[in-house]
């Protein structure tokens, strides 16, 4: 939950995999079992007494997990564009300077996410911001010829793999080639290496969203990213960060 807001007006807001669990298109039963999913998992995901690699193979059994519930559930495709509209996702404060600075200067937008990416898409879609230099790399849903789920496409995504991820795509780092200078953003340390497939990278900011959890995972945070972010739900920085070099302070 980077670009996504992690809570308004003191309640959580959902991630993409939430934005299914709690819609009408999922049954009583299968959002008992993701609910409980959730509350087994994510106290283990931001547990900062946890190394990462106990927590790593925990992690993939919940995406493994949810998304064979998910299977099961018959979704439809059209159905999606619904399921994001009625619920209470929502893209941080400021989002739409940061869309449209980063379109109007041709600035590629790589968006590495462990959710669910037609969800992700849509998001961005509905707030009018899916430009053409946005390119999600993220779980995608195999629907079949009826347009009922089927399955997910390719390699599962989880928060410790986007870096294989990135560099099994390095073919969409290209246009990156001549661009030495990348601003990462992400919400979790799992986050830092996504750049890993820029080549002749020369500088990169790190910004980190701490959202939860913050005294036990500050000091992590701080050792890892160049400026850390509490509880802060605006992409205010961000944009400062790209109004200043893109010249227009
Ligand atoms: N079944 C699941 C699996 C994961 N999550 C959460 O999604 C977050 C990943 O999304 P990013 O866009 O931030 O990569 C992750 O932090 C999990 O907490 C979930 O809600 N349900």
């Amino acid at each position: 939950m980077t670009l996504t807001r992690f809570a308004y007006n003191g309640k959580r807001c959902p991630t993409c995999h939430n934005i299914l669990d709690n819609s009408k298109l999922i049954s009583n039963d299968c959002k008992e079992q993701l609910k409980e999913l959730l509350n087994t998992y994510y106290p283990i995901e931001i547990d900062s007494t946890r190394s990462v690699e106990e927590k790593l193979p925990l992690m993939v059994e919940w995406w493994t997990k949810a998304h064979e519930l998910l299977v099961q559930e018959k979704i439809k495709k059209d159905m999606l564009e619904v399921a994001v509209r009625e619920s209470e996702a929502m893209l941080r404060e400021g989002y739409q300077l940061f869309f449209n600075h980063l379109y109007e200067h041709s600035i590629p937008l790589l968006i590495f996410s462990a959710g669910i990416g037609d969800i992700l898409e849509e998001v961005i879609r509905q707030a009018g911001v899916f430009h053409s230099n946005v390119k999600v790399f993220s779980n995608y849903m195999d629907f079949d010829e009826t347009g009922l789920l089927k399955a997910f496409k390719g390699e599962l995504i989880h928060i410790y793999n986007k870096r294989e991820g990135a560099l099994l795509n390095t073919g969409h780092f290209q246009e990156l080639r001549t661009r030495p200078n990348v601003l990462l953003m992400g919400d979790s340390l799992g986050d830092l290496n996504m750049a890993d497939g820029v080549q002749d990278m020369e500088n990169i900011l790190k910004i980190g969203y701490l959202n939860d959890k913050v005294e036990e995972r500050k000091q992590s945070y701080l050792d890892s990213y160049d400026i850390v972010l509490v509880e802060d739900e605006t992409l205010e920085v961000p944009n400062a960060v790209l109004l200043y070099l893109t010249g227009n302070k």
